[in-house]
């Protein structure tokens, strides 16, 4: 017993003693590393990431098999690639500086505020908007009315929006097919959706490269494709050529959809749309509850 009871204190004396700014350290160290995986997860860093992820993968391969060479080309190229990040995400970093700067931390990562009915609600204005850019694509493809539309999923894409007209309205059939409508101030370019709102127009859209989009295409589909190839966006187009109507997700273009094809797009593809970021504990717990029955 006694040389159980030495071996214990023998083991404490080795554990540090824990003071209280400790805890805080790791407290925040969590806290920051919990934001920095949402901000990935949340910006193209996420396929960055992928890539550092692969190049690790390789450089343990040649630290394996004792490759120097190519140990040696890492070692002199990590600076540069550190710097090279920093350029390449500069619009990112900053907006996350930005949102930084806005932000409440502490009411945004604690608010408990919500309830199962704002759930019933949310799925109703989902299915609201659905139905809305659905009549707005039947009646413009009818009339043959270009129209480019962005429905903003877990991405932001704000930087994109920055280049358009910023509005803040309700989805409704009647505004989208105006603002496509010939001739009027905002009828060109792209129209973003976030959170059941409009929230701009007139907004320019990265080209796709893709070679193996069908050349009989121009640049409003090119366009739906970039968007898509970038993001998790569902980006639908009506061809003002043919009325057909396409949804571009995931860099892959659906072409020439019915109505009813359109639906089952849209339900498989759309994410619940405006479950509030501010109540992600309150979601993780539902989750959780749902988990285990
Ligand atoms: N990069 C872009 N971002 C947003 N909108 C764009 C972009 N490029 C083109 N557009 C929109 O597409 C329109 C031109 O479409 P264009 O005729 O070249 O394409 P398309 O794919 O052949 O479509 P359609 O079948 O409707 O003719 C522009 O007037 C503009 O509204």
């Amino acid at each position: 017993m006694g040389a159980i009871a030495d071996w214990v204190s023998r083991m404490v004396s080795f554990i540090p003693a824990i003071r209280l700014n400790n805890v805080l350290e790791i407290l925040i160290i969590s806290v920051l590393i919990y934001y920095i995986l949402i901000w990935i997860r949340d910006t193209r860093a996420w396929t960055l990431l992928k890539g550092i992820l692969v190049i690790c993968a390789f450089m343990l391969f040649a630290y394996v098999f004792q490759m120097d060479t190519i140990l040696w080309l890492f070692q002199n190229l990590i600076s540069v690639a550190i710097i090279s990040i920093f350029v390449l995400f500069q619009p990112e970093l900053r907006r996350a500086l930005e949102q930084l700067g806005r932000k409440n931390i502490l009411s945004s990562f604690f608010n408990l505020s919500g309830s199962g009915a704002a759930d019933e609600q949310t799925v109703k204005t989902v299915e609201k908007t659905k139905s809305e850019i659905i009549k707005a694509c039947m009646e413009m493809s009818k009339v043959r009315t270009g129209a480019l539309i962005v429905i903003e999923q877990d991405v932001q894409l704000s930087e994109y929006e920055r280049t358009g007209i910023f509005l803040d309205s309700l989805v409704s059939s009647q505004l989208l097919i105006n603002i496509f409508e010939h001739n009027t101030p905002l009828h060109d370019g792209a129209v973003f959706i976030r959170n059941n709102r409009i929230v701009a127009a007139t907004c320019y859209l990265p080209l796709s490269d893709n070679m193996l989009l069908s050349k009989e295409l121009g640049t409003r589909h090119r366009a739906g494709v970039g968007i898509s190839e970038v993001s998790d966006s569902i980006t639908l187009i009506v061809s003002e050529e043919t009325g057909m109507i396409s949804v571009a997700h995931d860099g892959m273009l659906f072409r020439g959809l019915s109505q009813e094809e359109l639906r089952e797009q849209l339900s498989t593809l759309m994410k619940n749309q405006d479950a509030p970021k501010r109540s992600r504990w309150r979601r993780i717990i539902k989750n959780e509850k749902k988990a285990n029955g």
